[in-house]
């Protein structure tokens, strides 16, 4: 959601990349923020004076700005614990906050595999093995989640793990589409995901980037 009384503003590059499934936290739970986007010709710049002014504290992004504080956090685990501490989307107890870690870390373990594999100079002769390997992880992922049976990673509703996951099954189905097919709870929870009003809107919408990363074949 887009808004002028932003209580969040959330600086990246006009890609998902790393901060796809912030941006689906906050839609999901209709939390006021703005993007500000970076385009490439302006990142040198701002990389060069953000440490300094403390805008962007390791000259990285994404980096979540608060309105009405001198806070600028960085790193897109931190932001995403973050939000979901404010905002009730880390779990009803401590196990379910362990659980949430954990699957959060699991689903960035994936996504470094996709990521490894898309800026792979030799990505063409890998793609089997890429897939392979990603499938081999949602096995283990699904035989984890049958067994606790719950609709969402951690319990009854969404945690900051369930965005993360949510884009990572996202961005590996733009190289093999049918990947989770095998996995009946996997297809549950992404059509579960999928069709949460505010999240099914957000898909849709021209807010979302189409890339996940600016590479030509990604
Ligand atoms: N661990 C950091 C990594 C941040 C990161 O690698 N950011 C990249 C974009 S995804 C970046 O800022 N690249 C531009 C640069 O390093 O100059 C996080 O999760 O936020």
């Amino acid at each position: 959601m887009m808004s002028t009384t932003a209580e969040y503003v959330l600086t990246y590059f006009p890609i998902r990349g790393r901060a796809e499934h912030i941006r689906l936290l906050l839609e999901d739970c209709k939390i006021p923020y703005r993007q500000n986007l970076i385009a490439n010709e302006n990142w040198k710049q701002l990389k060069a004076r953000g440490p300094e002014t403390g805008e962007i504290p390791f000259a990285q992004l994404p980096v979540l700005h608060e309105a009405g504080t001198s806070l600028y956090l960085a790193q897109s685990g931190a932001i995403a614990r973050h939000l979901a501490r404010r905002h009730h989307k880390y779990g009803q107890n401590e196990l379910e906050a362990s659980l949430a870690d954990m699957l959060y870390d699991t689903a960035s373990d994936i996504r470094q595999v996709y990521r490894d594999f898309i800026f792979d100079e030799n990505w063409q002769a890998k793609r089997e093995s890429f897939v392979s390997n990603a499938s081999n992880r949602f096995a283990l992922l699904e035989k984890f989640m049958s067994s606790r049976n719950t609709p969402y990673l951690a319990g009854q509703d969404t945690t900051f793990a369930d965005y993360h996951l949510l884009e990572v099954i996202h961005i590996i189905q733009r190289v093999q589409s049918d990947i989770i097919r095998p996995y009946s709870w996997l297809q549950s929870f992404c059509q579960k995901m999928e069709s949460r009003p505010n999240i099914a809107e957000y898909l849709k919408s021209s807010r979302r980037f189409e890339k996940p990363v600016p590479l030509p074949h990604a």
